[in-house]
């Protein structure tokens, strides 16, 4: 507790003394017992009031004796909560300490200021590792994958899957699997949609760029296709049990460790529905695993196949010795959780903008018509048929407009929203904030989005064209923009997190006008990633090429 809280505490005491001092004389106070409480029952209020005013107003939320913030925390979970947590960031300035009831886990340093990014996520890189709480917390669904991995089990993974994210085999693996997916699926679904009904029936596109996402993304882990979008829309255990594991381990994050504990160890509430969907996780992964083997076994050196699973499959561990079962699974599993949902919930929010902001749409329908138009011309008169309209890798690098509107969508809707680093040995920020070995830290990408101290009075605006020079994309420093993190741990699917983003929103776009449905409602879901609460009801229209 500071300074100011002990003051504040000191005074309430005294307001309260009258009070107090009413029920010790005895025969009165069980005479007027109505008139005590109603006496008490306004003093707390008084109290209250003024406590938290004043708090407020010199540190941006109160704190209370035994509580600590809870109280103020429950407020802010009952409207937005990432909108709250920005709010107090701005009124402390950049950075304040979260003091949770003495019994729960809550207690933390929150940050939004990109001085103190730097220095967690790369000057000081080595005292901020994930740490025991964050690992122990995810080992069930995640185990010693890259995720929750520090140290050397983590150097290891970044290092090996690293090279493999850089090879000319993996990209062409990226490239045919999203060609399949979105020429294949995404758009036979969409044009479904559109022909259904008089004015087309709405479709939840959350949903349907989830499943493309996680369909993909287990193609180029796994090398298999679970087939979430297929027509019909189906529902895959695999992919149901990987959601409700993912879900169940986030509650363990607002758990007391040893009441999730105990409910494991009794098999009881959420810890029951995790270990029922581990063992759906599991039973999939461990069957891909050893049909991969007997394949690999069976061709000798496996040729054809560049997906992580066969790649690890074949590397050896630093004693010589090829990976367990369980350490293939456990790889797997983290880049699915990695892959799975971040493009989608970002493309989720990409279309909703768009919705907002038609000029920027026609924008980016104008800059992928011009290269539909330089492919025309390309083709020397020929007529270039609908189904050919595959865009090709040079192409998709040319969208420069729409790789601004996506990360301006980044910026306004991290996927990631608020992440999270434990102190391993004593440290102060550039700051100024003092942390103690063992201080979890957050750091608040939603809210560094809306810091007028970083991006100007205009930050809550959606402009691409504050990323772009002369007509050409711009990055901006990991610091500032972290919807991919920064540092040795930055986001080793980026480059392809926009290939894809990029190669789906322009595929739709090319075809189709997306409008939302009028009156849905649209807001974060409190997770680990940025999901639209209830979806994202559109419609579609054919886009009339006559008109642009
Ligand atoms: C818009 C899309 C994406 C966003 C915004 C995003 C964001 C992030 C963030 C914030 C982290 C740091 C997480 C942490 O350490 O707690 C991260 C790590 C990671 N991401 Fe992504 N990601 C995206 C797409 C992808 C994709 C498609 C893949 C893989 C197919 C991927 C693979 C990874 C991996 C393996 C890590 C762990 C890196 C490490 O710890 O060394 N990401 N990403």
């Amino acid at each position: 507790m500071s300074a100011m809280d002990t003051a504040v505490s000191q005074n309430a005491t005294v307001a309260a003394a009258p009070a107090g001092a009413g029920s010790g004389s005895g025969g009165l106070a069980s005479l007027l017992p109505e008139v005590q409480t109603v006496e008490l029952l306004v003093a707390v209020s008084i109290f209250v009031a003024i406590h938290s005013l004043r708090q407020r107003r010199t540190q941006g939320l109160p704190t209370w004796p035994l509580v600590g913030m809870l109280p103020s925390l429950l407020l802010g979970l009952r409207g937005d909560m990432y909108e709250w947590i920005t709010g107090v960031l701005k009124a402390r300035g950049g950075t304040f300490t979260f003091r949770g009831p003495w019994f729960t886990n809550l207690q933390c340093v929150v940050t939004a200021d990109p001085r103190n990014l730097e220095h967690l996520l790369k000057t000081r890189f080595g005292s901020f590792p994930k740490g025991p709480y964050f690992r122990d917390t995810v080992r069930d669904l995640l185990g010693d994958g890259i995720f929750g991995a520090d140290d050397e089990v983590w150097r290891r993974q970044r290092k090996a899957a690293s090279l493999e994210f850089h090879s000319a085999e993996f990209r062409a693996l990226t490239a045919s699997s999203l060609v399949e997916l979105v020429h294949r699926r995404l758009l036979p679904v969409l044009a479904d949609a559109e022909a259904s009904g008089g004015g087309g029936a709405a479709v939840d596109l959350q949903d349907v760029l989830l499943r493309l996402t996680f369909d993909n993304v287990c193609m180029i882990a796994f090398g298999v296709d679970p087939g979430c979008l297929r027509p019909g829309l189906p529902e895959i255990p695999f992919a149901r049990a990987f959601e409700d594991a993912t879900e169940a381990t986030t509650i363990r994050f607002i758990t007391p460790t040893a009441v999730w504990r105990a409910m494991r160890a009794l098999g009881v509430g959420h810890e029951r529905v995790l270990q029922r969907c581990l063992a759906g996780v599991d039973e999939f992964a461990y069957d891909v695993i050893r049909r991969r083997k007997e394949e690999l076994a069976a061709e000798a050196a496996g040729r054809g196949r560049s997906d992580l699973l066969t790649v690890f499959t074949k590397m050896r561990d630093e004693d010589g010795r090829p990976y367990t079962d369980k350490f293939l699974r456990d790889i797997c599993v983290n880049f699915i959780l990695a892959g799975r949902d971040t493009s989608s919930v970002a493309l989720a929010w990409f279309f909703w903008l768009l919705g907002r902001n038609p000029g920027v749409e026609a924008k980016i329908v104008e800059e992928i018509e011009g290269i539909v138009a330089a492919r025309k011309e390309a083709a020397a008169g020929r007529e270039v048929e609908e189904e050919e309209l595959v865009f090709r890798p040079e192409e998709v690098k040319r969208m420069e407009y729409l790789h601004a509107a996506l990360s301006e969508a980044l910026r306004l809707y991290p996927s990631v929203p608020v992440d999270h680093k434990e102190v391993v040995e004593d440290e102060v920020f550039p700051d100024g904030t003092v942390l103690k070995k063992g201080t979890k830290v957050i750091y608040a990408m939603y809210s560094m989005g809306r810091m007028e101290s970083i991006w100007g009075d205009d930050c809550r605006e959606y402009k691409p064209e504050r990323w772009l020079r002369d007509g050409r994309f711009m990055s901006e420093s990991a610091y500032k923009f972290t919807a991919f993190n920064g540092g040795p741990r930055l986001c080793l699917g980026k480059d392809f997190a926009y290939y894809q983003m990029k190669f789906a929103a322009s595929s739709i776009l090319h075809r189709y006008r997306v409008h939302v449905v009028d009156g849905h409602p649209v807001a974060p879901k409190l997770a680990l990633t940025m999901y639209m609460k209830h979806g994202l009801k559109v419609t579609l229209t054919k886009r009339d090429k006559t008109k642009l």
